[in-house]
This record gives structure tokens, C-alpha cells and sequence, in this order.
């Protein structure tokens, strides 16, 4: 097993024109379906020794294909292998009837399987090219193995779900290990199909690095590859001014540990200076309860005009405990010019008028980040929130790209979004971080980085990845005060 690309996602459609680009360059198919096949075999006969049954599901496409192979290495390893087939094999083409052929044991229909103690279930109904929903036989299936404890080994991917979306089509196997090929396709990462895949395991089927990364397009799994040489470096000649300025506004007397918070990680992250801009009537609360960072009053859109008369104010944080309402909507259009992240309050504020916050950042360098959860995401987006064909990267890639801005749309399976069309998924997170807080220690910390100079989009990928192995670092029961004294810059020595 070598996963050569760890840090690439390639869809279905990718995949399938990595495979026509491998049989044009003369590659011989039926050998890569067999180095397919030969790779599920030794992962069941790794995973599952003491498997009483090797009970091969195969579909009327290649993934049936690769069944077949599979089935024929394990009953020559001397396993016990029954093999049901959706639909006639015999009607099978190309690589698939081939695979068919060369398997000399017994084919059942699907709907004979009966589950029995001891089985391994080798899904290879459908992969890449699941085009609609399950037939009612495939369910009945899935419905049945997930009232018994029968293991089950996906191959490429769990049958049912979407390898594009992460969606179930309406239902999926629910798999211990799927054996994919090449590189992991967006549904292995995106939820609810990570959790669907099990462990997954990435096999190097012999298609050469040219044609894989001439398809591999610009989504990703959010690891250092994409950024960590875009981070500042501290150096001898580093002072409290070169490391840059953040500036949070806080929220009324009674809002304002959000923005605390917010201050605290962007310090940490490395911004040389942060500043509170607090209302003159939260200021004694502010000063009471911050050392390292500053408070300035801003109260009103004049003295926030007053405040950016100093250019090296570059970067900004608004939302976190701000309060909706108009004097969010012109803070944040008065930061145009600026690098801002629009978290929470700061997003929810532009639900009735989205175009004037998207029109204001929309010429010049990318300097927007916009950090909604889905319910935000809806408030901004309600079309693409609402469009079901559209899985989570689809719907950051277009947000981003309308809104000229990048977009963390937040979850368990965070995606990060550029306009120009690049789109992360995070995969570094421990259920543990989805704690009161946490989202203001992100748009802290992505702010940090921008007040240090950072791409927005490596900023916001960074940030992420930094938030995430913060609280792995601290462990379950964490606070969001734990989280924000916790963030490190990233450093190579220790975090790779
Ligand atoms: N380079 C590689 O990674 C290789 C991967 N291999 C394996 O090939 C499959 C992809 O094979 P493909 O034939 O493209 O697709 P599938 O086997 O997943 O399924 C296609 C057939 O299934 C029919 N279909 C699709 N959805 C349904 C459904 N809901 N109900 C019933 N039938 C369905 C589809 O019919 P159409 O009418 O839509 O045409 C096809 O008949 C990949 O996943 C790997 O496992 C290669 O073996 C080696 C190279
Ligand atoms: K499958």
C-alpha cells in the first residue's frame, strides 16, 4: 500500500478521466482492475483472518469488476468465497466480463445472500460510478447487516455513497475498511461518508503521477503541503511591528469574552500586536481582564474611521459577541480596503442584504473571510444552502466565488474555499473541539495570521489545521480559554 497522493482529493469524474488518459497512454486496464482486486484480497485476508465466509458482493460495473478479482485471489488462498451478483453477470463488459470470466466458482443472485456469523462482506455493488439511488435490493441488504455484527470491506467506496458528495444515495454500507485506489475521492473525507468508509486505505495501482495530478484539480485534504511554505517566519529582524497588527471589536459589556477570545488566539498565533476596539462602555470590563492585549474605544463609524487613519492596522476580526444589526453591516463595509474575518454575529448581520458585503470586497486582492457554520452559511447562501445536489464543497466553492471572499464553512468536516475554485477539506479535527467559544478562537487565529501577511486562503486553511491540533493537543473536556492559550504558531519541526 502507497498512498502517494495524501494530500489530494480527486472526484469520480476526475478519476474517470484519469483512467480513459491511462488505457489513450496504453496502459493496460484489466491489469489495474487485477492490481484492484489483489489489493482488497490481502486487505480481507489481513484484516479478517479468522473471516469463516468471504461473501463478495459484486455490481454490474468495474467495481463488480474488482469484486471479481478479489473473489478469485481469495479462493485461491484457499478461502471460503461465495459471490452474489447484482443482475446477470453474464451481461458484464469490458474489464468487468473479463474479471467474470476468470473467476471459476459459483455466482448467486444478490437477493440469496443470507447473512451468517463469521461472514467479511466484500461490497463491490458500486463506486465511482454510482449514477442514481440504490435499487430496493441493495437496501434490503444494508438494512439487514446493520442489525448484525457482519463486517464489512467497501471497495473504492461503501456502496450508496456519493464519492463526490459524502451524501448517501438515500443509504450506504456502513464499512470497517474501504480499500480505495490512486487517491482518496472527497466522499472518503466529507461527512457523513468519512464515517461510513471506516479506515481507509489508498492503494498505488500502478497509474503513473503525470496523468493522476494532470486530473488532480485543486481540491484537497487540508494538510501543511497546502500552505506551511506560506507562513511567516519569524527571524532575528522580527519586532512587535513586523509581526503585524489584529484588531478585534468587541462586543457590549455584557458580549465581551467572544472577542477576549478571539484576541487571545490571534496573539498567539503570532500577530505581533492585538488590540481590542471596544465600545467606551465595555472598555472597564475589557481592561479588567486582559495584560497582553490593548484596548482601544471605538464606539461609532466615526471613531472607527479615526482608528483606520493608521495604515498599519491591517487586519480585523468582527462578529464574535459584536450583535447584529446595522452597526455590523457598517463596520464591516467600512473595512473593505482592509483584511477582515467576518465571523458569527458579523456574517448573520448581511442575511437581508448579502451583495452589498460581497460587492465591497469584491475588486483587488482576496482580504474577505467569512467563517459561517451551516446556519450562517444559509443566512448568506439560502440558495446553495438549499441546493441537494450539491455537497459541501460544491456550495464553499460557489459561496467563495460569489462573495470574492474565503470561505470556512465550518463543521466536523470544515471546508475551506477560495474564489478562484481551491477548496480544502479539514480532517484534523477531534469531535471534542464543538465546544462554546471555539469558533471565536478560529477567527482569531485565521485573523493572526492575516495580520502577519498571510494569503487569505492559506491563512484561513492554516488556521484550521492549527485550531484543530490545538485541541488534539489538549484532549477531551477542553474549554474554548484552554483552546485559544493553547494555539501555537505551526512549526515544522513539531507538527509535521
Ligand atoms: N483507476 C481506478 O481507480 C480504477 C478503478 N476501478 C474500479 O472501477 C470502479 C468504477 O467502475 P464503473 O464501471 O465506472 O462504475 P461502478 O462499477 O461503480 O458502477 C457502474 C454501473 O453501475 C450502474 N449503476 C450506477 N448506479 C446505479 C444504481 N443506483 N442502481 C443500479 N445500477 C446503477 C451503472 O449503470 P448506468 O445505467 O448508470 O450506466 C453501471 O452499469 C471504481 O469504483 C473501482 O472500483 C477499476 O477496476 C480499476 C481502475
Ligand atoms: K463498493
Amino acid at each position: 500500500m502507497t498512498d502517494k497522493f495524501p494530500s489530494v482529493l480527486i472526484s469520480p469524474a476526475s478519476m474517470a478521466k484519469v483512467d480513459r488518459d491511462a488505457a489513450l497512454s496504453g496502459l493496460d486496464s484489466y491489469g489495474l482492475m487485477r492490481r484492484a482486486g489483489f489489493a482488497v484480497a490481502a486487505a480481507a485476508l489481513r484484516h479478517y483472518p479468522e473471516a469463516v465466509r468471504f461473501v463478495v458482493l459484486c455490481g454490474p460495473g468495474n467495481n463488480g469488476g474488482d469484486g471479481f478479482v478479489a473473489a478469485a485471489a481469495l479462493r485461491e488462498a484457499g478461502g471460503n468465497v461465495r459471490v452474489f451478483s447484482l443482475g446477470d453477470p453474464g451481461q458484464l463488459r469490458g474489464d468487468a466480463a473479463k474479471a467474470f470470466a476468470d473467476f471459476d466458482g459459483a455466482v448467486e443472485p444478490l437477493e440469496a445472500y443470507r447473512q451468517e456469523q463469521g461472514d467479511l462482506v466484500i461490497d463491490a455493488l458500486f463506486g465511482a460510478g454510482l449514477s442514481r439511488d440504490l435499487p430496493p435490493s441493495v437496501t434490503d441488504i444494508i438494512d439487514r447487516l446493520a442489525e448484525v455484527d457482519v463486517p464489512v470491506l467497501a471497495v473504492d467506496l461503501p456502496s450508496g455513497l456519493d464519492g463526490a458528495t459524502g451524501k448517501p444515495r438515500p443509504k450506504a454500507f456502513q464499512a470497517q475498511h474501504t480499500v480505495t485506489f490512486v487517491a482518496r475521492k472527497p466522499g472518503h473525507v466529507l461527512l457523513p461518508g468519512r464515517g461510513l468508509c471506516g479506515e481507509v486505505e489508498v492503494f498505488d495501482i500502478g497509474i503513473p503521477r503525470r496523468i493522476v495530478e494532470r486530473h488532480a484539480g485543486i481540491v484537497g485534504i487540508n494538510d501543511l503541503a497546502h500552505w506551511a511554505a506560506m507562513l511567516p517566519r519569524l527571524s532575528d529582524a522580527s519586532h512587535k511591528f513586523t509581526r503585524g497588527h489584529l484588531t478585534v471589536f468587541s462586543g457590549k459589556a455584557s458580549a465581551t469574552g467572544a472577542a477576549r477570545l478571539s484576541g487571545l488566539a490571534g496573539l498567539k498565533a503570532g500577530a505581533g500586536l492585538v488590540t481590542l476596539a471596544s465600545p467606551g462602555s465595555a472598555v472597564l470590563v475589557n481592561v479588567s481582564q486582559t495584560t497582553a492585549i490593548m484596548i482601544r474605544t471605538v464606539d461609532d463609524i466615526d471613531s472607527l474611521q479615526d482608528y483606520l487613519t493608521d495604515k498599519r492596522m491591517g487586519a480585523f476580526v468582527l462578529g464574535p459577541g459584536f450583535g447584529i444589526g446595522e452597526k455590523a453591516r457598517a463596520f464591516a463595509l467600512a473595512l473593505a480596503e482592509r483584511r477582515l474575518v467576518l465571523d458569527a454575529d458579523g456574517i448573520s448581520s448581511f442575511k437581508e442584504a448579502p451583495e452589498s458585503l460581497f460587492d465591497a470586497f469584491a475588486s483587488g486582492e482576496t482580504r474577505l473571510v467569512l467563517t459561517p457554520h451551516e446556519g450562517e452559511f444559509a443566512r448568506l447562501f439560502p440558495d446553495l444552502a438549499g441546493d441537494d445536489s450539491l455537497g459541501k464543497v460544491e456550495k464553499a466553492r460557489a459561496a467563495a466565488t460569489r462573495a470574492h471572499a474565503v470561505l470556512v464553512y465550518k463543521g466536523a468536516d470544515t471546508v475551506i474555499a477560495a474564489p478562484d475554485g481551491r477548496a480544502l477539506v479539514n480532517a484534523n479535527a477531534p469531535p471534542w473541539l464543538a465546544t462554546a467559544g471555539s469558533g471565536d478562537v478560529l477567527a482569531g487565529i485565521i485573523g493572526g495570521l492575516l495580520a502577519q501577511g498571510t494569503a487569505a486562503f492559506e491563512a484561513a486553511a492554516a488556521g484550521v489545521w492549527l485550531h484543530a491540533k490545538a485541541a488534539t493537543r489538549l484532549g477531551p473536556g477542553l474549554t474554548a480559554e484552554d483552546l485559544a492559550s493553547a494555539v501555537q504558531p505551526f512549526q515544522a519541526e513539531t507538527d509535521c
